[in-house]
């Protein structure tokens, strides 16, 4: 890995339930991830946490919409930084619950476009968050950033247009767990493949992951990963506002990052949902950082002498 990392705060907690996602950027930083970036003798830049953009007043029908000014302001700054990011090296947004990826991917995914490649993204999370603005009942609006980058309807005039749209057959979901009835319909409707966690416990994740990035591959593709805490099991991450029982394991989770680096086809991440309010003395941050190390080639041996 030659590209610097840079390092972007996105201490975004509007689209979560609850309060305290907006710790995330500082856990990160707190939990090392300069360090262990700096160990595997990559370059490092952290630029700080982005501020959000100012407000623009929006009203939705669906009035149980919760602060979707915050979320369009959010969307329309990310963006930017991913797209000017993702020129430069290998962005690592610290989040900030799971609406940042709205921003972080709509930019990503206009970088991709500018260089004439595809982008793909691996969407690693208990949760699809593929509702749309209409489709949202609890309205935290964290469940609606794929539905939006994915060009669903109903997110304009109230998000920001996109420049590209992220072709939902480019969207490879795995973990997921929890789907609401209007999400699961959605999912099908639009041709995301989606390996639930039954299709883990079947196939296993590696050669799940393997066939995805075969794919990506075969088209000279580009691949954006978003990593949601909670599709680590709550037992070895509880630092999260939706934990669901039944998520990856640790092994499974740093086998799929060894992976994605060894693939060389990785460009960008999201780190999201941490929420350090609800975290035991730094684990799941520590995890994530440990996690965040193998994507970016950290390994326990060199691979001809894996075991000997
Ligand atoms: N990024 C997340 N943690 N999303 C959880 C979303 C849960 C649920 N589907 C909702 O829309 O409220
Ligand atoms: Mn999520
Ligand atoms: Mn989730």
């Amino acid at each position: 890995m030659t590209k610097p990392c840079i390092l972007i705060g996105a201490p975004v907690q509007d689209g979560a339930g609850r309060l305290g996602c907006d710790m995330g950027p500082s856990a990160y930083r707190a939990a090392g991830l300069r360090e262990v970036l700096l160990d595997l003798d990559i370059e490092v830049y952290d630029r700080g946490n982005v501020a959000l953009a100012p407000l623009r007043p929006i009203v939705h029908p669906n009035a149980a919409v919760r602060l979707l000014a915050e979320y369009d302001a959010w969307t329309r700054v990310l963006s930017q930084v991913a797209f000017e990011t993702g020129g430069e090296g290998f962005p690592i947004f610290l989040g900030g619950d799971h609406s940042l990826s709205a921003g972080t991917i709509s930019g990503m995914a206009r970088r991709a476009a500018h260089e004439g490649r595809p982008l793909f993204v691996l969407w690693l999370d208990a949760h699809p968050d593929f509702h749309t603005l209409e489709t949202t009942t609890s309205g935290n609006l964290h469940g609606t950033p794929m539905a939006y980058v994915t060009g669903q309807p109903g997110f304009m005039p109230f998000l920001p247009a996109l420049h590209a749209t992220t072709e939902p057959e480019h969207v490879c979901m795995i973990g997921i767990r929890s789907v609401d009835p209007a999400e699961r319909t959605a999912l099908r409707a639009a041709g995301v493949t989606v390996h639930d966690m039954r299709a883990v416990d079947e196939e296993g994740l590696a050669p799940l992951l393997r066939a995805f990035l075969d794919r990506v591959a075969a088209v000279h593709g580009v691949l954006h990963v978003s990593l949601d805490v909670d599709f680590l099991d709550p037992g070895i991450a509880p630092g999260v506002g939706t934990t669901v029982p039944g998520g990856a394991t640790f092994r499974e989770t740093h086998l799929a990052m060894e992976m994605l680096h060894d693939s060389g086809l990785v460009r960008s991440l999201d780190l999201v949902e941490l929420n350090p309010f609800l975290d035991e003395r730094g684990r799941t941050a520590l995890l994530m950082v440990d996690l965040a190390a193998s994507l970016m080639g950290r390994r326990i041996f060199d691979r001809p002498t894996r075991s000997f």
